[in-house]
């Protein structure tokens, strides 16, 4: 997020090479040219582009997943001490394949290594030239080789790869943008946050980075990205996930848990290095072809926008180690996804559904997953993933609970998750940071008693009011629904845009970007939103449609006031949404929101309707307030035992709440409702 505008400096220019802005669809022809022939999914967009195609690539696409493309005649005739020489144990990043074949003029380095790369270099930028990788071409990125950026692993230590500029902008930000991107964040406030851990042999939190002990690579990074104080997430994630602890951790949206897994995997991955059985697996196959990826860690996360940010993510903290993350997802050419696999993939972030597919194809094997992470756990092991994660954890080569280690993150476990996840886990801790499943206070929430037919003129109300600053993201609950109030909004000249699950990945890409931009700074949208994206300056988040389940509505707000910053949340409430009531009153008093006086009567209206939870999720163990949230101790289980920290219930919130600011909504109507009591 921290170089944010880089980022989106540097995808201006890529979308603009495309014929993706609107300045260059102003040229058809060229447009229909540039769109037809140059789509860069997002996880390739920013990257070196792939090696041209020298001997050895060819060599690798002839012997790899079936899909081969090079003819024959492109493959190096080997010599028979080329082969012999495959035992080396010098590994240059994953970049293993360029290394197996040593052609004229190789030779080694003082540190034992190849420099083939190099020599290859200019052949690689004069290829470079006249051949693209989609058609893209990057000059800066072919002046620098491959080999000499990423790092390895040799003679069991970590070589770092060399700096490279370019890249460390395009990763990090400069550093001007890094500290506007922190200005504004607050972390004393995560102090007062409620902490508790509980499980066997709960490990110590760190206190600060620099005393966490660290990998320096990974340190380093850390600090390039902008961050100096860990989150409390992270403080307890890096010491429980060092010790190989599996974990099920809870902390509000935007508190920093994609870091919260990163790290302490990434720690251990750049201190241990790959496992030894697996680098010999791969010696041993180099001589017939590289055969299928076998990533050591394994990230899943439920929406494709999601799993590409998570992976921006990890190139960061990745960046000159040996760890070569890599990324699938559905929607996306899976050509392209199977070389960058092909590539090198250490750290793989997926969706199920590609994941699946790419195990199916031979693509991928999990026969050495050491870390399982489940990012938005609850989501992933609810009805519409379960069935496919438990096919890849538990119906493909992936080493059992016992042998690896498993985190899952998530802002809301309800009960019946947290009962489902223990097949996954063992002798896990579980980790809550602030309640189990409560927004964060930085997020000012207003409920407004809106019907159906005033939704429009109520929204435009909003908009109009709007100052010119900030990112406004609109909840709705269809797809069809998305299309006519983007539509809408459209007609009334507000600039918008759209994301739902009907529109091809390429539409999503392109609505995400353009919001991110601020080139349309409305953005409606249906739930494949609401987890896990972090879009800096969302300042407002509307619940045009409230959704039936509570759980939804946290991580759906969740995407403003982020990491520290301030946001505000309105959500228009009718008698279509009363099952969630209750739950919605439990959050709104746990933040130390407003409840308004009507919500309160609707409440004691529906006492019996539902769930507190909504959609038949009960509270069950945990209405008994923060001790009861680890479903372990609602049963009673004096087999783990509690560590409390910090139990302030935290102040106020410095935000400033005034409810139906807007001058809008209010109180419901008084009208009898079909039981003939009362207005529900
Ligand atoms: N230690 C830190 N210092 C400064 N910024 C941080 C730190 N950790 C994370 N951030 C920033 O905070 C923002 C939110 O982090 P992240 O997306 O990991 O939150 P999250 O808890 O996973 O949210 P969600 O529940 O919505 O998925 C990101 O922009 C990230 O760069």
């Amino acid at each position: 997020m921290k170089n944010q505008n880089a980022q989106t400096k540097d995808l201006n220019q890529q979308m603009a090479g495309l014929g993706l802005n609107p300045k260059h669809e102003s040229n058809a022809n060229q447009t229909q040219t540039a769109q037809k022939s140059t789509y860069i999914p997002p996880h390739l967009r920013g990257q070196p582009p792939a090696a041209p195609v020298t001997h050895e690539i060819a060599m690798e696409r002839t012997t790899s997943w079936g899909g081969n493309t090079q003819p024959r005649e492109f493959k190096p005739k080997q010599q028979p001490d080329d082969l012999e020489n495959r035992s080396s144990q010098l590994r240059p990043g994953n970049y293993q394949n360029q290394r197996d074949y040593r052609g004229p003029g190789y030779r080694q380095n003082d540190r034992g290594y190849s420099q083939q790369g190099r020599d290859n270099r200019d052949n690689r930028e004069n290829f470079s030239r006249t051949t693209t990788w989609g058609g893209r071409r990057d000059d800066k990125f072919t002046k620098t080789t491959r080999n000499a950026m990423y790092g390895m692993w040799a003679n069991g230590k970590h070589i770092y790869g060399e700096k490279n500029p370019h890249l460390e902008a395009t990763l990090f930000g400069t550093p001007e943008e890094i500290e506007s991107a922190n200005t504004g964040i607050n972390f004393q406030k995560y102090d007062d946050i409620p902490v508790e851990a509980t499980g066997s042999d709960v490990p110590e939190p760190i206190v600060s980075f620099t005393e966490a002990g660290l990998d320096s690579l990974l340190a380093q990074n850390i600090t390039l990205s902008g961050y100096s104080i860990p989150t409390p997430v992270q403080k307890w994630s890096i010491t429980i996930g060092g010790a190989s602890r599996d974990m099920m951790a809870c902390a509000q949206t935007g508190s920093g848990k994609t870091g919260g897994f990163l790290f302490p995997i990434l720690d251990l991955a750049f201190k241990q290095g790959p496992p030894k059985v697996r680098e010999d697996e791969k010696q041993s196959r180099s001589s017939y072809g590289h055969g299928k990826a076998m990533p050591i860690a394994l990230i899943l996360s439920p929406t494709r926008e999601l799993t590409s940010q998570i992976y921006e993510e990890s190139r960061k903290f990745c960046y000159r180690s040996w760890v070569r993350p890599c990324v699938v997802y559905g929607g996306a050419d899976i050509g392209s996804q199977i070389s960058q696999v092909h590539r090198g993939c250490d750290l793989l972030v997926a969706t199920p559904g590609r994941l699946v597919d790419m195990i199916e194809r031979g693509i991928i094997s999990l026969k050495y997953v050491n870390f399982l992470v489940l990012d938005e756990a609850d989501r992933m092991l609810d009805m519409g993933f379960e069935p496919q994660i438990r096919k890849i954890v538990e119906g493909e080569d992936m080493p059992d609970s016992t042998t690896r280690q498993t985190l899952m993150f998530s802002a809301t476990f309800p009960k019946d998750i947290q009962i489902l996840a223990r097949d996954f886990l063992k002798d896990y801790i579980f980790l809550s940071v602030g309640r189990v499943g409560s927004t964060s206070e930085n997020i000012t929430q207003k409920i407004e008693y809106v019907e159906e037919e005033d939704k429009h003129s109520v929204l435009l109300d909003i908009l109009k009011s709007e100052s010119a600053e900030g990112l406004t993201l609109i909840f709705v609950e269809t797809k069809r629904m998305a299309d006519i109030l983007a539509s809408f909004l459209y007609e009334q000249r507000f600039k918008s845009t759209s994301i739902h699950g009907d529109r091809t990945q390429r539409e999503r890409e392109r609505a995400l970007e353009s919001f991110r931009t601020a080139r349309t700074p409305i953005m409606v949208a249906t739930a494949v939103a609401a987890r896990g994206l972090d879009i800096p300056n969302v300042t407002h988040v509307i619940n045009y449609d409230l959704p039936s389940d509570i759980d939804d509505y946290v991580h759906r707000i969740g995407r403003t006031g982020r990491a520290g910053n301030v946001g505000i949340a309105t959500s228009f409430f009718n008698r279509a949404n009363r099952n969630i009531v209750r739950g919605l009153v439990d959050l709104l008093k746990e933040a130390n929101q407003e409840v308004p006086g009507w919500l309160n009567i609707v409440v004691r209206e529906t006492q019996g309707f539902g769930t507190s939870r909504g959609r038949g999720r009960g509270r069950g163990g945990y209405g008994g307030g923060h001790g009861s949230r680890d479903f372990r101790d609602s049963r009673g289980n004096s087999g783990s035992s509690n560590r409390n920290t910090s139990r302030s219930q935290g102040g106020g919130g410095s935000f400033n709440r005034s409810n139906n600011s807007h001058g809008y909504g209010g109180a419901p109507p008084i009208y009898e409702a079909d039981n003939g009591s009362s207005w529900f």
